[in-house]
């Protein structure tokens, strides 16, 4: 559970400096989880030490894996294979974190041994039955609360058959628990999504060794797959990196350099946005990280105009759009944003969370079931806001505030931790 702090955030009159982003956190949860099930030693280099990753690390060392942690960022990881987990003797809590519930629910049903598994108050009235149904097909003994449908989940592993599922929602989530759960039984498991959602599942699996095809509708694995021990460099967070975009942009006179950002074309949804927007980003010194495309970000103030998104680019910036709201509260005209009533599921119900908070600091943003509009163009006031225990509404706040004509109180910011542990040190830094 994060620690309750208040922040007051004053209105600055430029942005400038270099930023190094923490590591990816969806890619540092499936470092942790692969190398774990992996034969042999692994080296996990940039990994984000933010809660949620932490959760995950500590379900895997409660079921018998070493891991020896070397400074700051880097992890030494004893894989014991698919066939060499331990059962876990207490109950396995995921924190605030929905990846760490959904994939470990893939990865537990295969496994032949009983586990539980919680979460904190905000996780715990997160969906589960989108991962526990098509287990339950796929002949899982999984059982949640709320008629299987929410955790705390138990989970009496094994006796699992491949499958073909079609997900209603285009959730990686959803999908990797059940490339991870098919993987490790004989035979084919596909998932076909309406639209593509983040495939890092699909591309570090295949960096360990295994084969797996991604595909525009989804992905496929056949089982049983051997993982071998593996050195795995993390990218920067292009979530985290979306924060300081919109400050760049929004603030005039500005100029920022994030430096080793992942651009996986799944996650880059944030950077065609505000390029469509009218902003000015840059994608230099592009190279290839263990498997997953990186750049480095310039970005400069520009005037941003209002748009239209949906469809396709909304699971390809499903966590940005609590930013991409500010974002649009300063540009020309308006911006509606559609196709993404997956907001009203995350920690707290970010359409409900954004029109709150911006609108009590002067934003005109309203609701829509799937998404939000937000004209721009009006100046936005000091005060008072709650972040709702979300971190990302907590640091699209603290944007916001960059550029409003008075100090914003945040209450209850301790929930950065989560994703980004050093964001208010950074912020702090590319002040002028
Ligand atoms: O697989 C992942 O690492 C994630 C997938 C997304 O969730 P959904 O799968 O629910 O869309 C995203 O919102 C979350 O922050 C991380
Ligand atoms: C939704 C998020 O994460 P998770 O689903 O892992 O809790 C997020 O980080 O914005």
């Amino acid at each position: 559970m994060h620690k309750y702090e208040t922040r007051t955030i004053a209105p600055v009159t430029s942005v400038k400096g270099e930023i190094v982003v923490p590591g990816d956190k969806s890619i540092s949860h499936r470092s942790i989880m692969f190398a774990s099930l992996a034969k042999g030693e692994s080296r996990v280099v940039g990994l984000l030490r933010g809660e949620d990753c932490m959760s995950t690390l500590k379900i895997f060392q409660a079921m018998g894996v070493e891991v020896e942690e070397r400074g700051e960022d880097e992890l030494i990881i004893q894989g014991r294979g698919i066939d060499g987990l331990l059962e876990p003797d207490d109950v396995l809590d995921c924190g605030n974190s929905g990846t760490t519930m959904r994939l470990m629910s893939g990865i537990l049903a295969a496994q032949p041994f009983y586990s539980v598994m919680t979460g904190d108050q905000y996780l715990r009235k997160r969906p589960m039955g989108r991962v526990i149904d098509p287990l339950r097909e796929m002949g899982a003994k999984i059982l949640g609360r709320d008629g299987n449908k929410k955790a705390p989940l138990t989970i009496d592993g094994g006796g699992l058959k491949p499958a073909e599922y079609h997900s209603p929602v285009s959730s990686a989530q959803v999908k990797s628990a059940l490339l991870l759960a098919g993987m490790q039984i004989e035979g084919t498991t596909t998932v076909y999504e309406p639209h593509l959602s983040r495939d890092h599942s699909e591309r570090m699996l295949c960096y360990f060794g295994a084969e797996v095809e991604s595909f525009d509708g989804g992905a496929r694995v056949t089982g049983p797959v051997v993982l071998e021990g593996r050195e795995v460099f993390v990218p920067g967070d292009i979530s985290s990196a979306a924060f300081f975009l919109v400050a760049g942009l929004i603030v005039p006179d500005s100029e920022l350099l994030l430096k080793n950002v992942g651009v996986n074309p799944t996650r880059s949804g944030i950077i065609d946005i505000l390029q469509q927007m009218g902003g000015s980003i840059e994608l230099l010194n592009q190279r290839e990280l263990s498997g997953e495309p990186v750049a480095d970000l310039l970005v400069k103030s520009s005037q941003l105009k209002g748009i239209e998104i949906g469809g396709e680019l909304v699971p390809r910036a499903i966590d940005e759009f609590p930013v991409v709201s500010v974002a649009a509260a300063f540009a020309e005209g308006v911006t509606t944003i559609r196709d993404a009533k997956e907001l009203r599921v995350k920690e707290t119900d970010r359409i409900a969370a954004m029109c709150d908070t911006l609108g009590k600091i002067g934003a005109q943003i309203e609701p829509l079931e799937d998404g939000m509009r937000v004209t721009g163009g009006k100046s936005l006031s000091g005060g008072t806001v709650n972040s709702f225990g979300d971190h990302r509404i907590a640091m699209s706040m603290a944007v916001a505030a960059l550029r409003a004509s008075g100090e914003v109180t945040i209450e209850d910011t301790g929930c950065t931790s989560t994703s980004f542990p050093n964001f208010w040190e950074l912020l702090e830094n590319i002040r002028s």
